[in-house]
């Protein structure tokens, strides 16, 4: 009652409140929806409705092994941290492991392999390195010297494609999950349309993938905007955690 009458205080006083708690006051209006929201329900919300789309698209079965594809970035990095933490909480009964592929480019991910190496001792979660290099004897410095930087992008994204592949069979998981969320779904929606590949079009967002190849593959951020992605682990505060050494 008392609560109550504080909340309505505070919006006689023209003051603005979470609209989640009705009692905090918001630090941010969430890019999904465009709701004042505090930050400790953001953090709430953010991990329950994955762990709702986790849940409703049955993505995981208890006792699986799942390999997250870790590149050091944002999404992959946030995913590793969520993953973990619903994990622990609901009791999935998941194995988690990190799976980075070294492409071998030079000052690229040199340096974010290092923020998945200490996401390995952070998370506690073991670490698989595939190399470009010791898969298939070039990296990709070295194919860029040959083949020049046109469409280098392709040769590295079917490499990659296959090595995550071989790196989820060499861990013997049952899925590999990936960070793709709800703005890389709409790229590639755009892109299947303008260039008319309507197969693809019909299948590029499926958040699960791959079921008749050797490792399906699942996408638990389909419905996570890239920029709450970005601002979750500035809310939690853990920003120099996830990304910087200590
Ligand atoms: N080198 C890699 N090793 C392991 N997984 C990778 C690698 N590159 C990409 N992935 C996986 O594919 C997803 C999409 O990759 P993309 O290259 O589009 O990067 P992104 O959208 O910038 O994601 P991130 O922020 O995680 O790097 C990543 O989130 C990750 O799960």
């Amino acid at each position: 009652m008392e609560e109550r009458e504080g909340n309505s205080a505070a919006k006689q006083a023209g003051l603005r409140l979470c609209c989640y708690c009705s009692q905090r006051k918001p630090a941010l209006k969430r890019p999904k929806t465009r709701e004042q929201i505090c930050r400790e329900c953001f953090y709430d919300v953010f991990e329950e409705e994955i762990h709702k789309v986790i849940m409703d698209n049955h993505l995981f079965r208890p006792g699986e092994r799942i390999a997250i594809g870790a590149s050091g970035g944002k999404d992959s990095t946030v995913l590793a941290y969520v993953l973990s933490e619903l994990n622990r909480r609901h009791k999935y009964g998941l194995d988690l492991f990190l799976l980075s592929i070294d492409e071998g480019i030079t000052g690229y991910r040199d340096d974010s392999l290092e923020t998945v190496k200490r996401n390995e001792i952070q998370y506690g979660l073991p670490l698989k390195v595939v190399s470009y290099k010791d898969l298939y004897g070039w990296t990709m410095d070295e194919i860029v010297k040959v083949i020049g930087l046109k469409n280098n992008c392709t040769f590295c994204g079917v490499f990659r494609r296959q090595a995550l592949d071989r790196g989820a069979t060499l861990l013997k998981v049952d899925k590999l999950a990936t960070g793709h969320n709800a703005d890389d779904m709409a790229e590639t929606v755009l892109l299947n349309i303008l260039r008319g590949d309507i197969a693809r079009l019909s299948r590029c967002t499926y958040i699960v993938t791959g079921e008749d190849g050797p490792i399906p593959r699942c996408k638990p951020f389909k419905y996570t905007y890239e920029k709450e992605i970005v601002i979750y682990p500035f809310i939690l505060e853990f920003y120099y955690i996830l990304y910087v050494s200590v």
